[in-house]
């Protein structure tokens, strides 16, 4: 049994490094984190650092030199993680695409995700989803708007945002007619092409099914709030 009370703090600072150590590749395993970002690479240089601390008390070399190693692969992580993230470049429509739609998209896999869809400029009635048909393509509107029909009805505008993400992943049904309502600015990507991303790359996966139920759970709350706001009194008439 180990006695905590009687351990120095330097050997505490060790247990804590065990402690994250195990922390972080659990996280990496339950997809709490992901490996390619900051997080893991950052949790393991901190936990090699304090078992190394740890190792003052009873030093022996080849536990160190572990330590040594696994902190200057950590480094040698966060480093290209740096480069590669400072390497990319991002237009202004892409930066505000990435901010409004896709915030917790990793820079890398926003780039591969931008790199393989088109800007277009769509003019009024251009139909980008007809309800009931399979939705083949994700759009982005980042500017103008766009009419949100079921049954015939209008249900909602969109003027920035996704249209498509409920259905482009199934290539199912769409639930809702969109049409472009004034001149706007789209970018698109087809459901072919997310579907292939998202099978050869598990952290794109995770991250576009995240950003998209993101922007469907806004649309729910929209919708739950328009739905519970009072009638609208008719305008008085005399
Ligand atoms: N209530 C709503 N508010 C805003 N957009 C909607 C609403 N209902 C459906 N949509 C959009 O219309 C799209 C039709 O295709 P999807 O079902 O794939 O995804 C749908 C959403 O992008």
């Amino acid at each position: 049994m180990i006695a905590f009370d009687t351990l120095t703090p330097l050997a505490l600072a060790g247990f804590l490094g065990v402690v994250l150590y195990v922390g972080a590749y659990a996280m990496l395993a339950f997809g709490a984190i992901r490996g390619n970002g900051y997080v893991y690479p950052a949790l393991n240089l901190v936990a090699s650092l304090l078992v190394l601390a740890g190792l003052a008390d009873a030093f022996n070399w080849p536990a160190a030199a572990l330590q040594i190693g696994w902190a200057a692969i950590s480094v040698f992580g966060i480093v290209r993680i740096y480069l590669q993230n400072s390497r990319l470049n991002f237009s202004e429509e892409e930066q505000t695409l990435i901010a409004y739609g896709l915030p917790r998209m990793s820079k890398p896999t926003a780039r591969n995700l931008l790199n393989r869809g088109v800007w277009v400029n769509a003019e009024p009635g251009t139909i980008l989803t007809a309800e009931g048909e399979c939705v083949t393509h994700l759009h982005f509107m980042l500017h103008g708007s766009a009419a949100v029909k079921s049954g015939g009805a209008e249900i909602a505008e969109i003027k920035r945002g996704f249209v498509g993400e409920m259905n482009v992943m199934e290539a199912a049904p769409a639930s809702a007619t969109v049409t472009v309502a004034e001149p706007s600015r789209i970018f698109t990507v087809s459901g072919t092409t997310l579907r292939s991303l998202a099978e050869s790359d598990a952290d794109f996966a995770s991250s576009l099914s995240v950003h998209l139920a993101r922007s469907t759970k806004e649309k729910l709350i929209e919708a739950n709030r328009k739905l519970s706001a009072p009638a609208r009194t008719p305008d008085h008439v005399d």
